[in-house]
């Protein structure tokens, strides 16, 4: 972990990865430059760093379009006591790189993290390039920068290629062309209500025939909108599971407040996540 010195006011922002990884371009999106980079070698450390209170933020990527939730992000949020405090979308374009003057036929393996790698799946099939795990996007691609091995890829943005000497072997080869990322943005405190506010929360049902359908109808009932239900297996209790949901509101709104009393009544544990902003899709870019 490494934090670049900036000024006071600036916040201190923990995420996964070095420059040009997708975490630190999603920060970068939510904070602009008033931000210092804290970069961690796991999403395990950017949950401590937040809980302790040793960075004001961190960025968590939470589910991707393509390759669907990244679990151990919701395990982390289980585990930790932190507060969601707002969300950004990031249009992913993952670019193939390579040591200088490698071509695409010369290549055997290629790393990156397993989400990207994930994403690309139909392309590395296609060329019959074997997948292999890395901490991080960018950093798959400065560790091949550094420690140059032949016949080996890395996965990461298009641009992260000038940033280590690597050059772009293809573009744009994630399965599917509108691949985007939505991040957590996690501090200690909650946020106060915005224009659209969304509210994550976790909860384990009373484990009868109609809990779940009773939890969902005191939102469903007042008229709050569900915008993601996902469920994990809890560790401790096979066949038994803790549900993750997203509603539109804030917690301190009224209706929300009725609804969130209501499922105490129906739930063996729950706890609020975070109330946030809701974030706005990229924009597509003029082709
Ligand atoms: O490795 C990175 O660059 C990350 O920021 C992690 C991560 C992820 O875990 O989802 C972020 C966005 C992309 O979907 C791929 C990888």
């Amino acid at each position: 972990m490494s934090a670049q010195t900036s000024p006071d006011s600036q916040k201190k922002v923990a995420y996964l990865g070095i420059k040009g990884a997708y975490s630190e371009r999603a920060a970068a999106q939510y904070f602009g430059s008033a931000m210092e980079d804290v970069q961690c070698p796991s999403f395990a450390v950017i949950l401590n760093l937040v809980e302790n209170g040793d960075v004001d933020h961190g960025i968590l990527p939470i589910e991707n379009s393509l390759a669907g939730t990244v679990s151990q992000s919701y395990e982390l949020l289980t585990d930790h006591h932190v507060k969601i405090q707002g969300e950004v979308i990031l249009k992913i374009e993952h670019a193939l790189l390579a040591l200088p003057g490698t071509r695409l036929e010369d290549l055997k393996q290629v790393r990156s993290h397993p989400q990207a790698l994930a994403q690309c799946a139909a392309f590395l099939k296609a060329h019959n390039l074997e997948p292999v795990s890395w901490y991080n996007t960018a950093g798959s691609a400065k560790d091949l920068a550094a420690e140059p091995v032949s016949g080996v890829g890395a996965i990461a943005g298009a641009d992260v290629a000038e940033m280590y000497g690597l050059d772009v072997l293809a573009t744009n080869i994630q399965d599917i062309p509108e691949n985007y990322t939505r991040f957590f943005v996690l501090g200690q405190q909650e946020v106060p209500p915005a224009e659209n506010n969304k509210t994550s929360l976790i909860f384990t049902t009373k484990h009868k025939p109609g809990a779940l359908v009773a939890c969902l109808q005191c939102f469903a009932g007042r008229g709050i909108n569900l915008t993601k239900i996902e469920s994990r297996p809890l560790r401790d209790r096979p066949w038994e599971y803790i549900f993750y949901m997203d509603f539109e509101g804030h917690t301190e709104d009224t209706t929300f407040q009725a609804a969130f009393a209501d499922l105490q009544e129906h739930t063996a544990f729950v706890r609020v996540l975070g109330s946030y902003p809701a974030a706005v899709m990229p924009v597509a870019e003029e082709k």
